[in-house]
């Protein structure tokens, strides 16, 4: 079966968007029962330094994010279900300079990721870790964020300088079999992306600069894939294997883009830059194979 999905954004008269359970609504809520059903997932928050995106992903005290959000979200709707029983595993990793990390074992060193018999890339060796509720999974992640690679720039104090994605795996049994026998497997994928601006725009020099660089790579390819995708002539081939970030969450997944834009008119370039990425990426149609 395939089934066609797209989601515009609503008319933005039509709501209001005041905090990250706002936000959290109106973008993210509706796939839930996807990943629950054995589905893929990904949600991506894009923009330059300091929009915001940490802030919408993570959240802070008082002020939870997506990723407290979903994961509630997520455990009720699997507590609340009568013929199912569900494993939850997570992974965080990041992909800094083209590398990847495990965030929750980084003496692992580099990790490769590998295509599994069904054709669907994987970080090999990476930890999977059994979580129980929201509060097992944020503790986790606060964990690995202290090895998350993070260095002030001149545009932000506590700038994410990798991509950060945690893997939120749902494996989904049939209760009322004799025979407990696995029968789906849906992942979530919540990614906090490092800075979109250009390199220049930072004040970077040295090493910052051959981070930016390698940023720029893995953001480079996901805007091509994003361009491939829109092309209204239909999509032409599609680069995926062009970085570690698009090989990860290229293919079969319902994905959701949240757009960070400073209104400061020193960001007007950027700002424009992102708002033009998203509104081709709202024009993407993914067919979802099940
Ligand atoms: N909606 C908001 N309300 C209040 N404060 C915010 C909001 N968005 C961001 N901030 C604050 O702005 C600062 C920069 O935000 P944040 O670190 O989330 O940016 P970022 O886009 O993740 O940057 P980087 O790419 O450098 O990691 C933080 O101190 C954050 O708390």
């Amino acid at each position: 079966m395939a089934q066609d999905e797209i989601r515009q954004g609503a008319n933005p008269a039509a709501y209001k968007v005041e905090n990250n359970k706002d936000v959290y609504e109106e973008t993210t809520k509706f796939l839930i029962p996807n990943v629950t059903s054995g589905y893929n997932a990904t949600v991506f928050a894009y923009g330059p330094t300091g929009a915001g995106k940490t802030y919408t992903m993570l959240g802070k005290d008082g002020e939870p994010g997506i990723m407290v959000q979903a994961l509630n979200d997520l455990f009720l709707e699997m507590r609340q279900s009568t013929d199912k029983t569900y494993k939850v595993t997570m992974s965080y990793l990041e992909i800094y300079n083209e590398m990847i990390r495990d965030l929750l074992n980084p003496d692992s060193g580099f990790l490769e990721l590998r295509e599994d018999t069904k054709g669907s890339v994987q970080v090999a060796g990476i930890s999977e870790v059994t979580a129980r509720s929201t509060e097992e999974v944020m503790n986790m992640l606060v964990k690995g964020n202290l090895e998350r690679t993070q260095e002030p720039t001149a545009a932000n104090a506590t700038s994410s300088r990798s991509h950060a994605i945690l893997q939120v795996t749902v494996r989904q049994r049939n209760k009322t079999r004799n025979i407990m026998q696995e029968v789906r497997t849906g992942r979530l994928y919540l990614v906090d992306l490092a800075g979109s601006e250009r390199a220049a725009n930072t004040h970077n020099r040295g090493k910052r600069m051959v981070e930016g660089a390698h940023i720029n790579r893995s953001l480079l390819a996901l805007g091509n894939c994003i361009n491939a995708l829109s092309d209204k002539n239909g999509p032409k081939y599609i680069n995926y294997r062009d970085s570690k970030l698009t090989r990860l969450l290229g293919g079969n997944c319902r994905t959701v883009m949240i757009a960070h834009i400073s209104p400061a008119s020193t960001q007007f370039e950027e700002s424009r830059n992102t708002l033009v990425y998203a509104d081709r990426a709202k024009h993407i149609k993914t067919k979802v194979n099940t």
